[in-house]
């Protein structure tokens, strides 16, 4: 497999200057062979489809065939024997296995370049009936369990809080009918365990960690003892078998948070008003110019049916830019339209009186084809024929 195809399939998190893969089941990685949904990257080797979990050059992978060599993985549903392939040609000595208080499953490694960490990603669950309580209401907060419009954001949390006062007493029965907790912490602890040793059998010596959603150990915590320990690669496996955005999209979605918080939205909120700020001035009576923020497109079963944050987080992009424009004294109108209804609602905008128009392409940060054809010169005329006098487009840089 190539870098190009390699980087292709896997989503990589930067630990400082290492690498973080992630062995996941998400739906939008497929493989080019299957053509199924596949974890990280996949190749086939002796006519078997193989999934590379820590590097596509392959120091660790995991069979997706029906080898039964050895069960790494106890209480799956899908079989991932794991067998050594290439080891990476580095001394690795494994001395003694341990527990942290409820996180890792170390392997001390002799080497000083390379540290492998995996990663379980699980659900966690409260360890007493005490925790009953704040473990629902840990659960109701995500905003991957109860997904509120973005108006009504604000009551995530008073509406976790109330959900898990009323849950609690049927919770507490059910945990209480089961011994008094559950056994998600000590199972996944013995599964950690299970695979460090698989792993050690293989010489492949590999910290074990354990990440839980909405109970100890919490994924922060974990992330935070990765990083105590100079883990150098970590594969993130999650232990759901099947892909919700419920569960390992929640579990993806902190782990994100944490190692890539992505273009800091306050930055570029601040960008992009110097630029329209810039812009307005242009016009003979700026503050009569409707700000067109104009944004591709992503088919809305994207975002309804499978969950994706963009609409989401281009409200509130342009949300944080028309506040940072109000604070300073900046307070046009402005719209959002979605291409390819631009040019409609350009049409329409022009027939209700608007006559002058900057456009902001907010999806983008640099210029190409759409910006410059389609915005620049086919919506320029566009405009012009639909009776709005003075239109203009900024671009971010
Ligand atoms: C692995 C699949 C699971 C999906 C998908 C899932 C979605 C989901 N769950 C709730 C609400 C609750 N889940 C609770 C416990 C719980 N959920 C899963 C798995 C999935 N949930 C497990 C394994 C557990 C048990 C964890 C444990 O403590 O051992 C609970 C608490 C128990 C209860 O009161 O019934 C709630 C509540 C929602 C709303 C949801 C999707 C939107
Ligand atoms: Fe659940």
């Amino acid at each position: 497999m190539d870098a190009a195809t390699s980087s292709r399939f896997l989503p990589q998190m930067k630990l400082a200057g290492s690498d973080l893969r992630c062995l996941n089941r998400n739906s939008s990685s497929f493989c080019p062979q299957t053509r199924q949904a596949m974890p990280t990257c996949c190749g086939s080797s002796g006519g078997k489809q193989f999934l590379d979990i820590a590097t596509c050059e392959g120091s660790i992978s995991c069979f997706d065939s029906t080898d039964k060599e050895s069960r790494v993985l106890g209480g799956l549903a899908h079989d991932f024997p794991v067998q050594k392939r290439n080891p990476v040609g580095k001394t690795f000595c494994s001395a003694e296995v341990c527990t942290y208080p409820g996180s890792a499953i170390e392997s001390h490694s002799h080497t000083s370049e390379e540290k492998i960490g995996v990663l379980l990603l699980n659900l966690g669950g409260p360890e007493t009936l005490h925790d009953v309580q704040p473990f629902l209401f840990n659960l109701f907060a995500d905003p991957d369990i109860i997904r509120l419009p973005r108006l009504f954001r604000f009551l995530q949390q008073p509406l976790a809080q109330l959900i898990s006062v009323l849950r609690a007493p049927k919770s507490k029965e059910g945990y209480a009918a089961i011994g008094g907790g559950s056994p998600l912490r000590k199972i996944t602890d013995e599964q950690a365990n299970a695979l460090k040793m698989a792993l050690e059998a293989k010489e492949v010596p590999a910290n074990v960690y354990v990440a839980m959603r909405y109970w100890h150990p919490f994924t922060e915590e974990a992330v935070k003892q990765i990083k105590r320990d100079r883990v150098t690669k970590l594969v993130v496996l999650p232990l759901y078998p099947q892909y919700s955005i419920s569960t390992t999209g929640s579990s993806i979605r902190v782990l994100q948070s944490i190692f890539s918080p992505g273009i800091n939205e306050k930055v570029i909120s601040i960008l992009w008003a110097d630029l329209i700020e810039k812009e307005l001035k242009i016009f003979s009576k700026p503050e009569e110019a409707l700000i067109f923020f104009s944004a591709h497109g992503v088919p809305v079963s994207y975002v309804e049916d499978a969950g994706d944050p963009y609409r989401d987080q281009m409200q509130e992009c342009i949300h944080l830019i028309m506040e940072e424009l109000k604070s300073r004294g900046i307070k046009n109108d402005h719209t959002l339209a979605y291409q390819p209804y631009t040019d409609e609602v350009l049409v329409e905008l022009g027939q209700k009186g608007v006559k002058n128009l900057l456009a902001v392409p907010v999806s983008f940060v640099s210029e190409h084809i759409e910006t410059l054809e389609e915005i620049d010169m086919e919506y320029k005329h566009l405009a012009l024929e639909s009776g709005i006098e003075n239109s203009g487009a900024e671009f971010l840089l």
